[in-house]
């Protein structure tokens, strides 16, 4: 059946306000943190498939960099084990380590290179080991709240932070017009694996590319205030403030802190948004509106 003339307008007026958009990233790498929460409707996986099937067809890079946080705890409890977190990292022992490597670099990695790879994209699916992609530390944590004289340091176990990463992989399969798709775990000098909070390791990723944008995809519509209500633009002395007086916590602390480090590190843009909107990724880069929360550094 044909469409109506309005419905023809409405799709025409979409294609075309989608044209600068599409000039203006054509042969930018955007790097996509695809959040573990987000991802958990296959609907919203396949959406996500597409759309960045999509943007490598156009002529834009997408590189993908995912978590799976929910998924590692739920074969944490088929197995008996519980998750324990601080401040948004999970305590990670020998054990806990083996289960974040299978479900990040196994499961979770392959379900997303497959889904691409159906929707006639060519992902490859790396983890930090691959190539020495990720190189990695023990993390040293240490919290202090005002109540304290010293410091408190907590022993987090194989958690590890980015020593450094090494592009030279990622460029290579852009360059070859393949989607990396990246696990977030890193390796030590000793060949150790590190497990990493996703949304650091797409912050570093973003980072060593200088990627034009870096788009968090989340459960939430972006930061919320106390009231619930999107916020649509945050500097960094607003993200501050919005930490020290609680409203931003948990699992969103990595992702503004990392936001944050991208911009400052050489990344244009840095956005929070809501993954489990289908095709939140394309609304964002191609409409004059957009959605989310974009970080300034
Ligand atoms: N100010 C805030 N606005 C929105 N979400 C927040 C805020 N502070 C904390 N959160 C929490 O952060 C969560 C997102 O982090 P996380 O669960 O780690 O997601 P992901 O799996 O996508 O990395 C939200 O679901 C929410 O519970
Ligand atoms: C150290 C640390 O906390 N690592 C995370 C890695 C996965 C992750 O970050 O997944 P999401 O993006 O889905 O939360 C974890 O073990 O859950």
């Amino acid at each position: 059946m044909a469409l109506t003339a309005d419905a023809a307008t409405n799709v025409a007026h979409v294609l075309t306000e989608a044209l600068p958009y599409i000039q203006r990233y054509v042969g930018r790498t955007i790097v996509i943190k695809f959040g573990g929460n987000a991802m958990e409707s296959e609907d919203v996986q396949s959406s996500f498939a597409r759309d960045v099937v999509l943007m490598k067809t156009v002529g834009i890079n997408p590189v993908v960099v995912h978590g799976g946080g929910p998924q590692i705890g739920s074969l944490l409890k088929a197995l008996g084990k519980e998750s324990r977190f601080v401040d948004g990292l999970r305590v990670t022992d020998a054990e806990t380590m083996d289960v974040v490597e299978m479900v990040l670099g196994g499961l979770v990695n392959k379900q997303i290179v497959s889904l691409i790879n159906t929707h006639g994209g060519k992902a490859v699916g790396l983890t930090g080991k691959d190539a020495e992609l990720i190189r990695a530390r023990k993390l040293e944590y240490s919290r202090k709240t005002p109540e304290m004289d010293v410091p408190e340091i907590i022993d987090l176990g194989h958690v590890g932070e980015v020593a450094s990463i090494d592009a030279s992989v990622i460029q290579m399969l852009i360059q070859g017009d393949f989607i990396p798709v990246i696990a977030p775990t890193g390796v030590g000098p000793d060949g150790r694996a590190y497990n990493i909070n996703a949304d650091t390791v797409a912050g570093k990723v973003a980072e060593a590319l200088r990627a034009e944008k870096f788009m968090l995809l989340t459960n939430t519509s972006g930061i919320l205030d106390k009231s619930g209500r999107l916020l649509t633009g945050l500097s960094a002395r607003q993200v501050d403030e919005l930490i020290a007086d609680g409203t931003i916590y948990g699992g969103m602390l990595p992702k503004v802190r990392c936001a944050l480090d991208a911009v400052r590190g050489g990344v244009r843009t840095a956005l929070i948004l809501d993954g489990r909107v289908p095709h939140s990724v394309l609304v964002e880069l191609f409409t004059d509106e957009g959605i989310g929360t974009l970080i300034r550094g």
